[in-house]
C-alpha cells in the first residue's frame, strides 16, 4: 500500500499525471454532472443491488481513505441491471470527504460539492479477478452516493464506530455482518457515464452510476471521518481530509439519466 501519490501539495491530483499519464486520458473521473445536459434514456434498466451482510470481511485504513472489504469469491453480493450487462460483484466500499462541509465529494452537480461521497466498487465476473477486471473498459462499476449535511445517519454510525480501531495507515480490523444496502437512499434514480478510477492507477475501466438522491450525515459524523490519519503509527500525524480528486474534463462524453 505504500504509494507515492496522495492529496498533498507535492503529491496531489495535479501531480498524478507525472507517474500516471492516463490522468489526462479521454474518460477520466470524477466529472461535474449537469442534469439539464444529461440524456434521459428509457432503455436504462433499474439498478438491482443484492448484498449479503455476511460477506462483509474487514475495514482498512489504506492511507488515502478507509474501505470495508467484502468476500468476493462467490456471487452473493452483486450489482445487475442498470446500465451494465452481466453480473458485477461487490468488492469494497469507501468514502471521500473534505476538511470542512463545503467540499469533499468527487462528483459535483451543477458545480455543487457535497461534504462526502460513498463509492461501492464492483467488478465484472466475466473476468477472473478484480485486478484483471480493473484493466478492462467494462471491468468495473462503481455506485456513487452523495452525503448531505442533515440528521445523523444511524446506518452510517456502525461504520464510523469502527474508525477508532483503524486511525493510522495500514491498520485494519474485522468488520463482520454489515449490509451495505442500508447505506443506499430510497430512490435508485441515477446518472451514468463511462469513466475511471478517481485515484491512481486512474484506470479507464469504470462504468459510473451516480445516485441522484443523497443520504444524510450529521456534522458530528463528518468530524468522525476527519479523525482518521493519512499517516502511519509513529509518523507525524496528518489528518485524513480533502481526499478527493476534483472534476475532470468531460471530453465529449454523454451522461445518461435513468429518470426524467
Ligand atoms: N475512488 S474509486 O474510483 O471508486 C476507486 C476504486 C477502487 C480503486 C482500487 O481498487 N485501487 C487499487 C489499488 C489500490 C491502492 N490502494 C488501495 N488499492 C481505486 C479507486
Ligand atoms: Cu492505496
Ligand atoms: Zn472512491
Amino acid at each position: 500500500m505504500s504509494h507515492g501519490w496522495g492529496y498533498g501539495p507535492t503529491n496531489g491530483p495535479d501531480k498524478w499525471a507525472d507517474d500516471y499519464p492516463v490522468a489526462n486520458g479521454p474518460r477520466q473521473s470524477p466529472i461535474n454532472i449537469v442534469p439539464k445536459e444529461a440524456l434521459y434514456d428509457s432503455a436504462l434498466k433499474p439498478l438491482k443491488l443484492k448484498y449479503d451482510a455476511s460477506n462483509a470481511k474487514g475495514i482498512l485504513n489504506n492511507g488515502h481513505s478507509f474501505q470495508v472489504d467484502f468476500v468476493d469469491d462467490i456471487d452473493s453480493s452483486t450489482l445487475t441491471g442498470g446500465p451494465i450487462s452481466g453480473t458485477y460483484r461487490l468488492r469494497q466500499f469507501h468514502f471521500h470527504w473534505g476538511a470542512s462541509n463545503d467540499r469533499g465529494s468527487e462528483h459535483t452537480v451543477n458545480g455543487i460539492k457535497f461534504p462526502c461521497e460513498l463509492h461501492l466498487v464492483h467488478w465484472n465476473t466475466k473476468y477472473p479477478s478484480f485486478g484483471e477486471a480493473a484493466s478492462q473498459p467494462d471491468g468495473l462499476a462503481v455506485v456513487g452516493v452523495f452525503l448531505k449535511i442533515g440528521a445523523a445517519n444511524p446506518r452510517l454510525q456502525k461504520v464510523l464506530d469502527a474508525l477508532d480501531a483503524i486511525r493510522t495507515k495500514g491498520k485494519q480490523t474485522t468488520f463482520p455482518n454489515f449490509d451495505a444496502k442500508t447505506l443506499l437512499p430510497t430512490s435508485l434514480d441515477y446518472w451514468t457515464y463511462d469513466g475511471s478510477l478517481t485515484t491512481p492507477p486512474l484506470l479507464e475501466s469504470v462504468t459510473w452510476i451516480v445516485l441522484k438522491e443523497p443520504i444524510s450525515v450529521s456534522p458530528a459524523q463528518m468530524d468522525k471521518f476527519r479523525s482518521l490519519l493519512f499517516t502511519g503509527e509513529g509518523d507525524a500525524p496528518c489528518c485524513m481530509v480533502d481526499n478527493y480528486r476534483p472534476p475532470q474534463p468531460l471530453k465529449g462524453r454523454l451522461v445518461r439519466a435513468s429518470f426524467k
